[in-house]
Parts: C-alpha cells; sequence; structure tokens
C-alpha cells in the first residue's frame, strides 16, 4: 500500500496525462475530488499530532489583517510602521518565530495586524512555521503579500501555497447549497447554464459518499468550487500586494513590477514610503460599513455607529455584541437600503449595508 503522499502523486500525474474533454471531465471530477479528500486526510492526522496552539491569537478590532510573505522580505518592520509595535526586526531570515500582534485606528475603524513567521514553498506541508502561519490566515479577513521588490515571482508560490492549505484568496464562497437526503438519489437544480454536467457532479458526489441529496447552484461554479463546497472547511480571505524596498530599486524595476501586478503597492516600510497611501488601500479593501443600533422602542445612536466590514450578516453582528445573543436571537428589524421596507422583520442570515439601522430582539 502506498502512501497518502505517493496516491496524491499517482493522481496528479494521471490528471496531467488525460486530456480535458467532454468524455473525461467527469473522471477528472473525480480525480480532483479524491485528491482533496487524500490532502485532508492528510491534514487532520496532521493536526491531530498537534502543533499551532501556541499560535492561536484572540481577534479583536472590526477587521484583522495578516501580514505574508517570504522571510526578510519587511514584514516586521512594515507592521512597526503601521502600528508602532515592536516586532524584532533583523537582516536574517526567521527572525520573527511568533505572531506579533499591533493595532491601527484608521478613520473610525480599528484595525488588528498579525505579523508572522516568513512563509516558504512548501508551507501547506508543514515546512517551515507554516501550518501555524496557515492557521493564523485562514481566521483573518484579509492578508497583504507582502512582495521583495527583487523578487516579485514569490507571489506565485505563496497563493499556491494558500490555495493548497484550502484558502480562498478573493473569491467567494460558492452559492452552491447541498442537502443531503435519505433517498431519492441526486437531484440536480441550477438557476443559470452551467458548464459542469450532471455526470460530472455526481462522480464527485460519488467521492465523498453523498448517494442522496438535493444540490441547488446558482452560479457557474468550476469543479473545484463544487469541491470546495463539498468540503466545507475552506477559508475565503480579501488581499492586498504591497511590494517593498522600493528604496532600493531602480525605477525600471519598479515598473517590471507593475506590470506584472498592476493593482500592487510599492512601499519602503523602512523608508516610510507609501504608508499612508497603503493604509487607505487597506480600509478600502476591508470594505467598512455603519450599523447604526436602535434599542428596542428607542432612537437609533446615531453618534457611534458599529463598524463592520461589507458582506456581515446579522449572525455575526450578534457575535460581536455578546457571545449569547446568537443562541437567544429571535428576530432582527431594519431600516435603510437594505431593508425592503422600513422596519422589515429578518433573521440572522440578512446581510448589512452601509448606514443600516438595526435593532436585534432577543429572548428574555
Ligand atoms: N532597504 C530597505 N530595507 C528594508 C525595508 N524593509 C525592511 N528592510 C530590511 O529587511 C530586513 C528584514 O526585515 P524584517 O522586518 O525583519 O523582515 P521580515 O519579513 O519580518 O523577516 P522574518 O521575520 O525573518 O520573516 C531588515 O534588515 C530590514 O531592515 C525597506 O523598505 N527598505
Ligand atoms: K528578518
Ligand atoms: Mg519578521
Amino acid at each position: 500500500m502506498s502512501s497518502i503522499q505517493e496516491q496524491i502523486q499517482e493522481i496528479e500525474d494521471e490528471i496531467r496525462k488525460t486530456q480535458y474533454n467532454k468524455a473525461t471531465s467527469h473522471h477528472i471530477g473525480r480525480l480532483k475530488a479524491k485528491i482533496a479528500r487524500l490532502r485532508d486526510e492528510v491534514e487532520k492526522k496532521a493536526s491531530a499530532r498537534g502543533g499551532g496552539e501556541g499560535y492561536s491569537v484572540r481577534k479583536s478590532g472590526d477587521g484583522t489583517v495578516t501580514l505574508v510573505g517570504f522571510p526578510s522580505v519587511g514584514k516586521s518592520t512594515l507592521l512597526n510602521k503601521i502600528t508602532g509595535a515592536k516586532s524584532a526586526v533583523g537582516a536574517y531570515e526567521f527572525t520573527t518565530l511568533t505572531v506579533v500582534p499591533g493595532v491601527l485606528e484608521h478613520k473610525g475603524a480599528t484595525i488588528q495586524f498579525l505579523d508572522v513567521p516568513g512563509l516558504v514553498k512548501g508551507a501547506s506541508s508543514g515546512r517551515g512555521r507554516g501550518r501555524e502561519v496557515i492557521s493564523v490566515i485562514r481566521n483573518s479577513d484579509m492578508v497583504i503579500f507582502l512582495l521583495d521588490v527583487f523578487q516579485p515571482k514569490h507571489y506565485e508560490v505563496l497563493m499556491d501555497e494558500l490555495y493548497q492549505a484550502g484558502i480562498r484568496v478573493d473569491q467567494e464562497p460558492p452559492d452552491v447549497v447541498i442537502k443531503k437526503k435519505e433517498r431519492g438519489g441526486i437531484e440536480i437544480n441550477s438557476t443559470i447554464d452551467l458548464d459542469l454536467d450532471e455526470e460530472t457532479i455526481k462522480a464527485v458526489l460519488d467521492e465523498y459518499k453523498i448517494h442522496n441529496a438535493s444540490v441547488l447552484i446558482r452560479e457557474n461554479i468550476t469543479v473545484d468550487q463544487l469541491i470546495d463546497v463539498v468540503l466545507n472547511n475552506r477559508s475565503y480571505v480579501r488581499s492586498l500586494i504591497a511590494v517593498n524596498k522600493v528604496d532600493l530599486a531602480y525605477p525600471q524595476l519598479i515598473e517590471e513590477c507593475r506590470e506584472l501586478y498592476p493593482n500592487s503597492i510599492f512601499i519602503s516600510a523602512h523608508e516610510g514610503i507609501n504608508i499612508e497611501v497603503l493604509k487607505d488601500a487597506i480600509y478600502d479593501r476591508l470594505g467598512f460599513i455603519r450599523v447604526y443600533l436602535k434599542p428596542q422602542g428607542q432612537p437609533a445612536d446615531m453618534e457611534e455607529p458599529l463598524i463592520v466590514m461589507s458582506g456581515t450578516d446579522i449572525g455575526q453582528i450578534c457575535d460581536r455584541l455578546h457571545r449569547d445573543f446568537r443562541r437567544k436571537f429571535r428576530y432582527a428589524q431594519i431600516w435603510g437600503t437594505s431593508a425592503k421596507h422600513p422596519g422589515q422583520r429578518v433573521g440572522l442570515d440578512h446581510r448589512m449595508l452601509d448606514e443600516d439601522i438595526l435593532t436585534i430582539i432577543i429572548q428574555k
């Protein structure tokens, strides 16, 4: 019996050798599902062995941003510059060995930054402190990929490691609902035209021993996204790219980097170049909105809104307010852009828009 790693390798080879077309798509779908299942198994075994516990940092503030990059690209220098923290800086790799937090107050929002050890190729399978760093990233809202202007291609390695670790960068969770049933086989419904065919969908579900289920698909997903939905343990984070050490680079080198990553921000953490631009970009990317809380039967507090990230639902607001609120939640009422009519009654999954007014009713 070959090891799990060898099995994964064999299946990867088979996928590479198989020409993709309509006739083979369900076969490839099944192989991809198999790999994802094996990787998941490896991951579960590794976390059962322990490791990473010492790394847990309590989330705080209105959003959490982790600085991700190869060793010595300047993550700690940047943390210190942005937040005034005192993370150790050194001209040698792996200066930082733990998670170091810092806080930035910007435009009324409180943003938590986390400085972590450098990531290297192989991190997702545990190299360096990879596993611990990845668990910090999983729990953050956003990552800043910090690149050294002399080694911008590291970006691709970082993205690949995060993908392998089940982190989906700048993607929304796919709009797919799978409800398992006792009998009746697989019933697929979609609200739009799909590139995926039924046979492929069934092959993937079969790989996870799902033989009876109703599947509702509301966007044109790939087979990889379907697998993400089935595994149900992916983490979705936003990102920005910052290219550091521009104080050392010729203009031409910076232009080459800009062509590679047009939306990146060019900074010098050490010299303090473009730090304010970066702060603004982080604030915008987190997409903060203001929610005014209105106690039942009283006027709303229009002075101090709750600052939350766009896409936040009422359940998440409950979690922010009190640890019992989600459990005791009865219903909520909203006024403003996200309300169909003033005072509309809504549930935990209702998503807030900027300047909504919210009343939460809980059990006494
Ligand atoms: N010239 C220049 N040097 C920088 C800049 N930012 C950081 N450095 C230097 O780069 C080296 C590494 O900086 P760190 O902040 O320790 O880098 P790190 O990414 O936290 O490194 P690890 O914790 O080891 O992964 C130090 O010698 C810094 O002084 C910059 O903008 N320009
Ligand atoms: K360093
Ligand atoms: Mg460091």
